[in-house]
Order: structure tokens, then sequence, then C-alpha cells
């Protein structure tokens, strides 16, 4: 029996960079959390403990800081392209790099008067944004965007019956049913929008309008759709992403079911038309998939 490495890869997770951008009294702000993770020549360091193959993880957390003064933050897309392209260029022992990064937004706080004030922000409720980009030393690139914690819930519209009944079902049909869920989607960006580079070149995607769009889609298909089931659901909303946007090809999603179930109110008396519920905490159904377009590019290393 011989005991060989497998497959590894190191990298600094979490670092925050909060970047303030000053344009004159008006301040703009970025929050991201920049997690990065290398591989290649890496048998020596495991074997031997030999580090010259080892780019620290302590550098690349300065290297997040110091490409967000160098460079400004803007798209996450493009910021973790320009980390993951430069440590695979600059570094012959990293053969692969990846890149995370989660975005939380900020709203600005309204001053006296109700004008947005210049320099105070309040974190919103918003969901927070997320992607991750591969880029490999034989310039394979992808780029996976995507959100979660998009909390969402529709007061009617969704029905759950028809299902397997065994001997241990107890749970009651219903044709109108409160349908919440939090939803995590992440989408992948077809190879020809992966690989353009922002900086290089002119013609670079616009992962914000993406952003906004994708985002916009997931909603107005969840608001849409009358629902017979969550999983109805889902495949409805990532179907309209990838009618709606041809630079998606895939997304993949995972949605708790945010039961809501009806109170009992007779003990006192009362009758409960669909109004009083109790927000269940746990456990949860968890429905989670992929949707794609029948002519998807191969993923290679998009999803790991
Ligand atoms: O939309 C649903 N899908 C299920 O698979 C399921 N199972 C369950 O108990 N409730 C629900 N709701």
């Amino acid at each position: 029996m011989t005991v060989v490495l497998g497959p590894n890869r190191y990298g600094k997770a979490e670092t925050r960079v909060v970047r303030v951008v000053r344009d004159g009294a008006t301040h703009h702000l970025k929050d991201i959390n920049v997690s990065s993770s290398l591989s290649g020549d890496m048998e020596e360091v495991h074997l031997t403990g030999d580090n010259a193959a080892v780019l620290p993880t302590d550098t690349q957390k300065n290297t997040a800081y110091a490409f967000a003064r160098k460079h400004g933050i803007d798209q996450i897309e493009d910021f973790a392209l320009l980390l993951a392209r430069h440590y695979v260029a600059s570094q012959p022992s990293i053969h692969h790099a990846r890149v995370e990064i989660e975005e939380y937004f900020w709203d600005r706080i309204p001053v006296s008067g109700g004008r947005d004030g210049r320099h105070s922000f309040v974190r919103s409720g918003r969901e927070v944004r997320t992607c991750v980009v591969h880029h490999d030393r034989d310039g394979r690139t992808t780029v996976v965007s995507g959100l979660k914690d998009l909390v969402v819930l529709n007061s009617t519209g969704s029905e759950f019956h028809g299902y397997i009944q065994d001997e241990y079902t107890t749970l009651k049909p219903t044709t109108d049913r409160i349908l919440a869920t939090a939803v995590s989607a992440r989408w992948r960006h077809v190879p020809d929008v992966s690989s353009r580079d922002s900086h290089d070149s002119g013609d670079s995607h616009d992962f914000g309008a993406s952003y906004d769009e994708v985002r916009r889609g997931l909603l107005e298909a969840f608001a849409d759709t009358h629902s017979l089931s969550l999983q109805q659901t889902l495949y409805a909303m990532g179907e309209r992403v990838l009618k709606a946007r041809p630079e998606i090809c895939e997304v993949r999603m995972a949605m708790p079911n945010k039961h809501h179930f009806l109170v009992d109110l007779e003990p006192f008396g009362m009758d409960n038309p669909n109004e009083v519920f109790y927000a269940a905490d746990r456990p949860y159904g968890l429905i989670e998939g992929a949707v794609l377009t029948d002519d998807a590019p191969d993923a290679a290393f998009a999803w790991e």
C-alpha cells in the first residue's frame, strides 16, 4: 500500500474588504468578502514541508486589499477575475485559482429634509450577492454569479396535493397555502462571457446589468407562478432566467420551504380563515435543482 496526495487547494478565506469611494462629500460604499483558493505544484509542501511553491495566504489577503486600492471594486465578478488571473499569471507554481466573493448591500440613511445621507448608511435587508470565478493556466475561465438569502413569500396562489400517501403521511392536501422561501441561486455564464477580460479589452461583460435582470426574473417568476409545488416554482424561476438571458446557460437553486402552518384557534372559539399562521423554523423541506439549456457547454470546474 502506498499513500498519495489527493486533490488539494489552499488560500485565504473571508478577507473582508470595505472600500469607500469619495466623490466630494458624497461617499460610495463597497463591502465584500473575498476567499481565494490556489492549487498547483503543491506536492512538496505537503510531502516534505518545502514551501518554495507556496504564495502565503497572508499575501493573498494583502493582494485583495491592494487591488481594491489600485483597481477599485465595481462588479464583484470583474474583481474576482482580476485576482484569479493575477495569481495564475504571476506565479508559475500556481496552476489554478478559485476566487469567491460575497457582497453585502448598504442603503443610504435619509437625513432631515428627506434627502439621502451622503456618508451615512444602513445595512440593507436585501439578499447577499455572490460569485465564484475559476481560472487556470490553460486559459480556461468560468464565472458563476449568484445570490443567497433572497427571502420571498406568496400569501396565496400556492397549492400542494396529489402526493404519495403512505402509512406515515399525515399532511393534509391544500389548495391555498403560504409559499415562502429564502432563495439561494447561482447561475453559470456562457464561456464567451467568462473569458472576456474587462481590463484588457473594451468589450467587458456588464455583470451588474446581468445581475439585476436575473434577480428581476427570479422574483417575477416566483410571483407569477401559480404554484402546485415548490419544485414547480423552482423550475419556473430557472426557466424564466434562461429564456431572458442569453449569457446564462445554467441556474442552480436551493430553496428551503419555510413552512407556515395555520394556527388552530378553535380552542378559543374562533375560526381561522387562512389569516393567522405559525412560521415554523425547522425542520424545513429543502428543494434543490438545476435548470439548464439543452445546449449548455461543459461546465468544467465552474461548480467546484
Ligand atoms: O412544495 C412542496 N414540495 C414538497 O415536496 C413538499 N413536501 C411537503 O411536505 N410539503 C411540500 N411542498
